[in-house]
């Protein structure tokens, strides 16, 4: 049976810049959101006809980052990771209470550990699709990098992690893998592989995508979290699953990506169903590259995140 419900009545965006790069080690990508607000997201949004919310001081992530943060295991940065994404979690549900719909600009993919979770704690039976050259599942204990941009799906579904780690004990598993689809592989660890294929994880790798084109793909995607087309979707995009002539501006770019069109077509397939309430746009970092490269992901970052929000539906 299909249920129809009715998400962004309210037709308000909370914009949240995450300006927190710990999750791996090249500096930059903490700058991604204030790019993207100067080249005028807020406006953008304004002009497609919703509200906007947004807290001016928001460059208050940075300051969660502990002086002292010794690796524990193979993790780095745990502790900053961990106090970050808690803030992040609050205020992505807070928006999402209020009706609003969450715009994180980030910001490395670690802060999908927050995002998500603020997403869960309002939407409990969301529908997580995550575009991504990488499948950041790496269990922690497992992670060779120790970069954990590498590993936030890892604590969000239950028994991933196999032990505790108390740093991260406020996050709750609030995902099953029936819930969760990825688009655009092409990079994913061994420890990922094996996870993917134990829980039964739908993955479109690039190869899908060549195969089936990315209307289908992204049909059978949506056939797959949402077969009823009823629960809320939570969409995190990693711009690096574009490809790097597309994307540049990035830290771990991989040959043979999204096109342009086909970055755009999947927000805009999953605008159709009205049913996203949340979105990460992650991972832009502008300082590596030309001026030329950084202004060409950032024009990117930004005219995805306006197709998501229905800027391209007639
Ligand atoms: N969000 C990203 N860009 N993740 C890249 C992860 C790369 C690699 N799989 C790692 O765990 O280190
Ligand atoms: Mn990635
Ligand atoms: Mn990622």
């Amino acid at each position: 049976m299909t249920v129809s419900r009715k998400f962004n009545e309210k037709k308000t965006v909370s914009v949240l810049g995450v300006d927190f790069s710990g999750g791996q080690p090249k500096a930059g990508v903490d700058e991604g959101p204030f790019q993207m607000i100067e080249f005028g997201i807020l406006d953008q949004i304004k002009e497609l006809g919703w509200g906007v919310e947004f807290d001016g001081s928001f460059p208050n992530y940075k300051k969660l980052v502990p002086v002292e943060d010794p690796d524990i295991g193979n993790m780095k940065h745990p502790r900053a990771v961990s106090n970050v994404t808690r803030a992040l979690a609050r205020h992505v549900r807070d928006s999402a209470m209020k009706g609003n719909f969450a715009l994180s600009l980030g910001g490395d993919h670690s802060i999908a550990i927050g995002t998500v979770s603020g997403t869960a704690a309002v939407h409990d039976d969301f529908c997580l699709i995550w575009i991504d050259a990488h499948a950041d599942i790496n269990p922690v204990a497992e992670t060779t990098s120790g970069n954990l941009h590498g590993c936030p799906i890892s604590f969000l579904i239950d028994g991933i992690n196999k032990s505790a780690v108390p740093e991260f004990e406020w996050v709750k598993p609030c995902l099953t893998p029936d819930r969760l689809v990825y688009i655009g592989l092409r990079d994913v660890d061994i420890p990922e592989r094996r996870i993917i294929k134990e829980l039964g994880i739908r993955a479109f790798s690039m190869h899908d995508v060549d195969r089936h084109g990315i209307g289908k793909v992204v049909e059978m995607a949506l056939d797959h979290v949402n077969p009823h087309r009823n629960r809320p979707i939570h969409l995190s995009f990693d711009v690096d699953a574009l490809d790097p002539t597309v994307a540049p501006a990035t830290g771990t770019p991989v040959r043979g990506g999204l096109s342009f069109r086909e970055g755009h077509y999947i927000c805009e397939a999953i605008a159709e169903t009205g049913l996203l309430v949340a979105m990460d746009m992650v991972e832009v970092n502008p300082t590596l590259g030309s001026d030329e490269s950084l202004l060409q992901t950032v024009t990117v970052g930004c005219s995805l995140v306006r197709c998501a929000l229905g800027e391209t539906l007639l």
